[in-house]
């Protein structure tokens, strides 16, 4: 399979290559593509998913920063079906732009990918800010950060990547990977997890601006109360007034309460 690719692993780019064929059927099958689903893989590498994908559905648009790797990747997913590759960051992608151009009868695309692990927050948010052009999500994390995403309040991890992607997405873990699966292995564990955006009449926030500065602030300051870290956001009267307890601090408060209390003050004008 990585025939052609002579450059060794970039440690920079986060480059650890999945080599264990069972994880890879695993994760293929969660992803379970189905005729005129349109899939967009982060970071191919050597093409440990981009050929098994290919394989099973003949076509794929994948976005790889590493120009070492743009032409061996080509030429090698040739016998395997037919690849778009996007050569740069993802972070400069504009998923709704791409999917408006290239996505399924609903204007969507799927993304998958085995994510590097220095980027994972700029990519999920970057994600999240077009979550109505993405039907789902799966990728390959460092475990400790999917136990982030799907926390839930009382947790030690609870906080901001949890708040944010819960009131977006419903966040499903699906199984763990050990180091050995990668080459070179990373020093942690990692896992694969589901994100489903939610639909738009079902997102309850009104503002996303106002709810992304409330969530950053509350956990800016996450050992304080409500009422101090909120200081200059949130009056002690707004956040009683969204049935919170201006007492309690940042991973006590539900994603639900958050919402509350970012549109009551979108409501108020910020
Ligand atoms: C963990 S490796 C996964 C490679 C391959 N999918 C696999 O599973 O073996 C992450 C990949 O993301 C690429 N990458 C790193 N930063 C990137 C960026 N900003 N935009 C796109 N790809 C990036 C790396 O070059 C590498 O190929």
């Amino acid at each position: 399979m990585t025939t052609g690719f002579t450059e060794p692993a970039k440690k920079h780019l986060g480059q650890n290559f999945l080599h264990e064929k069972g994880v890879i059927a695993k994760i293929v099958q969660a992803i379970d593509p189905q005729p005129g689903d349109v899939l967009v893989e982060i970071g191919p590498g050597q093409g440990a998913l981009t050929f098994p994908l290919l394989d099973r559905h003949g076509e794929l648009t994948a976005i790889e920063f590493d120009r070492d790797l743009h032409a061996p990747l080509q030429a090698a997913a040739a016998a395997h079906g037919h690849l778009h590759l996007i050569e740069g960051d993802v972070l400069g992608v504009d998923f709704t732009a791409l999917a408006a151009r290239a996505g399924d009868a609903r204007g969507q695309i799927r993304l998958v990918g085995n994510l590097p692990y220095n980027l994972s927050s700029p990519i999920l948010f970057h994600a999240l800010d077009h979550a109505a052009a993405i039907r789902d999500m799966h990728f390959m994390l460092q475990k400790e950060v999917v136990e982030r995403m799907a926390a839930g309040p009382g947790s030690k991890v609870y906080g901001r990547l949890s708040v944010m992607l819960q009131a977006y997405c419903a966040v499903t873990p699906l199984f763990t990977v050990p180091p050995g699966a990668f080459r070179p292995a990373p020093k942690v564990d990692s896992a694969v997890v589901r994100l489903v955006p939610k639909p738009a009449e079902r997102i309850e926030v009104a503002d996303r601006a106002t709810f992304a500065n409330v969530v950053r602030a509350a956990f800016g300051q996450r050992r304080k109360t409500l009422r101090n870290a909120l200081q200059g956001v949130a009056d002690t009267a707004a956040i009683e007034a969204a049935g919170l307890r201006s007492e309690a601090r940042a991973e006590q408060v539900t994603v639900a309460g958050f919402v509350q209390l970012a549109n009551l003050l979108a409501a108020r004008g910020g």
